[in-house]
């Protein structure tokens, strides 16, 4: 068992205000056995969004770094009913189309590319000469009311980062995959001791609990994105966990496959801005990785991982928030906002 996966169980056995409900893994379990079925591929098929990258090269790879070094904190301040569309909410237009949350990323990076813009070289976003922040804050500037999130607190992730690629690494996200051996826990040890701020890890009850979910996720990416050929070879790939973000936990309440008590309901029903590293935030992240891994061991079929399980809630959670659909009418009718955490962890 990976030591996320030991630590989310050890979170899920002593958490208080959430619970992982195993009837409903099994049921979602079921659920998702037929769509299999009919969905097939659509499981791992990453090129399909339209702003992810049609090329498997290493130009990607240093797309993928820099998104998910950044890919973090979009909840909007002004959305407090977390419709996910709000007017005012930061949102970036490319192409003729204002895209929000984790998608205004992948846009404001887009477009900078369009634009001649080497913003995914890291040597170039490492280099505050080159790259002065104000052309940072000028390619994630708002064509809407609010700003990004944490903007200064992305620039400096960007120079962290990018200067570790380039100290270590020869400046290129490449380099850094062909010191794992295709083993993404390899990968996971890397990071967590060459870039920082990928140390997503909490405190609780005198554990020091592994989460890393912009970590793993960006090992997800890389694999799904390649089909786990070549770059995205990793012989281990199935010890990586659900992505412990603000959105999927959401969708595995209303599906019932969490409950949370009527404190911490109520908490996010008032749009409550919680500290990051709240034990109801850490109970919330922890039992959302448990249950997807009990989701996962429940379907049982050899090709199906955590990742895709996550990567297809995750979708299907836009989808629903886009319609304002959910399929449990009592969890609709008092459907609960996503957290609302302002970190650089997820
Ligand atoms: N667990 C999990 N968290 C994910 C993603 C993604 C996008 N992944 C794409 C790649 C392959 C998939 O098929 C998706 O198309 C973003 N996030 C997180 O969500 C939050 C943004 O939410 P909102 O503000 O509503 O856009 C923020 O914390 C961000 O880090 C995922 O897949 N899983």
């Amino acid at each position: 068992m990976s030591r996320v996966l030991e630590d989310s169980q050890f979170i899920a056995l002593n958490s208080r205000d959430v619970q992982v409900n195993e009837e409903g893994c099994n049921q979602v379990a079921a659920w998702i056995e037929q769509q299999l079925d009919t969905l097939g591929t659509k499981f791992s098929n990453w090129q399909d969004h339209e702003l992810h990258p049609k090329l498997q090269d290493s130009s990607t790879l240093d797309w993928i770094f820099l998104i998910d070094i950044l890919n973090f904190s979009f909840w909007s301040d002004a959305d407090t009913k977390d419709s996910g569309n709000h007017p005012a909410r930061f949102g970036i237009r490319y192409k003729g189309k204002l895209y929000m949350g984790y998608w205004s990323l992948c846009a404001a990076v887009n477009k900078a590319l369009d634009n001649s813009i080497p913003i995914t070289t890291p040597s170039f976003y490492a280099d505050e000469v080159c790259c002065p922040d104000d052309l940072i804050a000028s390619i994630f500037a708002s064509d809407t009311e609010e700003q990004i999130p944490l903007l200064s607190e992305r620039i400096r992730i960007m120079r962290a980062s990018g200067k570790a690629l380039v100290k270590y690494y020869g400046g290129r996200f490449v380099h850094l995959l062909e010191k794992c051996n295709h083993s993404a826990q390899k990968f996971l040890e890397i990071l967590l001791r060459d870039f920082p701020d990928f140390r997503d890890i909490s405190f609780y009850k005198g554990r020091e609990c592994h989460i890393l979910k912009r970590a793993q996720i960006l090992i997800a990416e890389t694999w799904a994105c390649f089909h786990g050929q070549g770059y995205g070879q990793f012989d281990d790939i199935d010890s990586i966990t659900m992505f412990a973000d603000y959105r999927v936990p959401q969708i595995l309440w209303q599906l019932g496959c969490l409950d949370y008590s009527p404190e911490f309901g109520s908490r996010l029903r008032k749009s409550e801005t919680i500290a990051h590293n709240d034990p109801m935030e850490i109970e919330m992240r922890g039992c959302s990785i448990w249950a997807v891994e009990l989701i996962r061991l429940a379907v049982n079929r050899p090709n199906l991982n955590a990742i895709m399980i996550d990567f297809f809630l995750w979708d299907l959670a836009k989808e629903w928030q886009t319609i304002g659909y959910s399929p449990n009418k009592e969890r609709a009718l008092s459907s609960v906002p996503s957290i609302r955490v302002r970190s650089i962890y997820y």
